[in-house]
């Protein structure tokens, strides 16, 4: 479970965060939204425990990130999967060794074990056969499955998600979130996925949580966030655009 408790994030005079509490309850997906620069990969980072909160609580597991050694962080974060916008693969690495990449840096397993698993995780994002292949000949869409794969690897208990689906043309962008979906039934993982793609995001939240400007205006059921009192919610649930005189009448589509 993750448990994050009236945090505050500020940076410099900047107030990021403003009393943020959000509760990830084991095996749910939830979604972060929120315009650009809301503070949506900030959250991210506090979960991770890369980035201590200026006030109150994040607890994962719990255990309080905030007040773990480096050791201890580095032991919780390999039950936790990352992955990151724009894949971050490793360009020097094979298909294989990117995937590898955790399995060799936590545990002992034999190179048996690391080529079933590597196998079983390609075979489970629908890329059967690339071991051998480099990052750069593979597109925008293959490289989002082989960070999933690397990010499951390790069969962790959560898993963090950044824009999964940014770059991404439509169709690939609803092979990724179907591919979310089916990870989760067969890991049952507690998730956090941050985005801005409001279609990727109906289709694999169980909840969904819009932050506008540091703080959550609405935590709830995809349809509860359409039906919310807030107009910021619904507007952006919506597509709206920010100004309500940008499309007078006669331009509207
Ligand atoms: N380490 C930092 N030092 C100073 N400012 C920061 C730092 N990290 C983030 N910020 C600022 O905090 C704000 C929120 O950043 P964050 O990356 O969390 O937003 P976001 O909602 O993820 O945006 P986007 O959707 O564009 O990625 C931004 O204005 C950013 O410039």
């Amino acid at each position: 479970m993750i448990s994050i408790r009236h945090v505050y994030q500020t940076f410099g005079s900047r107030q990021i965060l403003k009393d943020v509490s959000l509760t990830v309850k084991d095996g749910e997906t939830m979604v972060i939204l929120g315009a650009s620069g809301s503070g949506k990969s900030t959250l991210l980072k506090l979960i991770i425990g890369l980035l201590k909160p200026t006030s109150g609580e994040v607890m994962v597991n719990g255990k309080d990130m905030a007040r773990l050694s480096e050791a201890e962080l580095n032991h919780e974060r390999r039950h936790m999967g990352f992955v990151f916008q724009y894949s971050a693969l490793f360009d020097s690495m094979t298909v294989k060794e990117n995937v590898a990449f955790g399995l060799r840096m936590h545990t002992k397993m034999s190179e048996e074990e690391i080529d079933r698993i590597v196998k079983e995780k390609l075979h489970l994002v629908g890329l059967d056969g690339i071991e051998n292949l480099m990052p750069s000949s593979l597109s925008g869409g293959m490289k989002k499955r082989v960070s999933l794969a690397r990010a499951i690897a390790l069969e962790p208990e959560i898993i963090l998600y950044d824009e999964p689906t940014a770059g991404l043309d439509p169709i690939r962008s609803t092979d990724i979130s179907l591919l979310i979906k089916h990870t989760q039934k067969v890991l049952h993982a507690t998730s956090v996925v941050v985005t801005h793609d409001l279609k990727s995001a109906e289709m694999i939240a169980d909840r969904m949580a819009f932050l506008y400007k540091g703080s959550f205006l609405a935590i709830g059921k995809p349809e509860e966030l359409r039906q919310s009192p807030d107009p910021r919610v619904r507007q952006f649930m919506e597509g709206l655009p920010s100004d309500p005189d940008f499309l007078k009448e006669g331009d509207a589509p």
